[in-house]
């Protein structure tokens, strides 16, 4: 039995129309679980931020909501940007941080993602912090050294107590919507690394505790095979966060985990 409550994210990403999500949001309330997700496993839905008043509003009411970004600073002569504040105060429990996505396209540097997650936990959000390496980097046999550049920060920002609050989500950015899955083992190897780097950098009882997510073209025929293995405490999904039953599929999955 792992004591690390398994954790289903669902990265909506920028995707999705008034009435597509309206559907989504109906798939998800009807799907058929056979895990409780006040107990066995938690789900966690992140859609873009023009709905998420709506789904916060809509969506069964054992799944939490995320933001996929936010703004770290208070209310205020922000044009554009959505402060943490204004998060918490619609309800929403967690945020997204440090996708490749946004480390590529919106200059989020490492220290950045670190500054963000801290300012997150601090105005009273969890945060599903990502890590990961290109290919390149995995080619030249940099992966662990990166996830280390990525990592320090993070931990040099975050109290023992503050990573009750994170999960951390290791994304290798090769496999990232492109349909090429990092094998088992593959993600295996690099779990227990994280696991290790934890438990020598931050604490033994953080490394224990800390859920981490593998993400990169997760979905419903991959999901129990990665969930099986020992350090894999759940997943960050995209694109088959989109599909009702494939999302149900893969949250069912945590029943190989258990
Ligand atoms: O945040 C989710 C990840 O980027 C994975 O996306 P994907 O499942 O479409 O590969």
């Amino acid at each position: 039995m792992n004591a690390r409550r398994f954790f289903i994210g669902g990265n909506w990403k920028a995707n999705g129309t008034p009435a597509s999500v309206k559907q989504l949001i109906a798939d998800l309330n009807s799907a058929k679980l056979e895990v409780d997700a006040n107990k066995d496993v938690e789900v966690v839905c992140s859609p873009p931020f023009v709905y998420l008043a709506e789904v916060k509003q809509s969506l069964r009411s054992d799944f939490g909501v995320a933001a996929q970004n936010m703004w770290d600073k208070a209310p205020g002569a922000w044009t554009g940007e959505t402060p943490t504040q204004m998060l918490t105060d619609m309800g929403i429990e967690w945020v997204v941080l440090g996708h490749s996505e946004r480390r590529e396209n919106c200059g989020e540097t490492d220290q950045v993602v670190a500054d963000k997650t801290k300012f997150a936990i601090e105005g009273g959000l969890s945060t599903m912090t990502c890590i990961g390496e290109k290919l390149e980097e995995r080619e030249s046999g940099e992966t662990f050294n990166l996830l280390d550049r990525q990592l320090k920060p993070i931990a040099a920002a975050l109290s023992e107590e503050d990573w009750d609050k994170v999960v951390l989500a290791y994304e290798p950015v090769w496999a990232i919507g492109t349909g090429k899955v990092a094998t088992p083992d593959q993600a295996e190897e690099v779990h227990a690394y994280l696991r290790k780097w934890l438990a020598d950098n931050v604490s033994k009882k953080v490394s224990d505790s800390v859920r981490i997510l593998y993400g990169g073209s997760v979905n419903d025929k991959n999901s129990e095979e990665l969930g099986r293995k020992p350090n894999i405490d759940g997943f960050l999904v995209g694109g088959a966060s989109l599909k009702g039953d494939a999302f149900a599929t893969i949250i069912n999955s945590a029943k190989a985990a258990m």
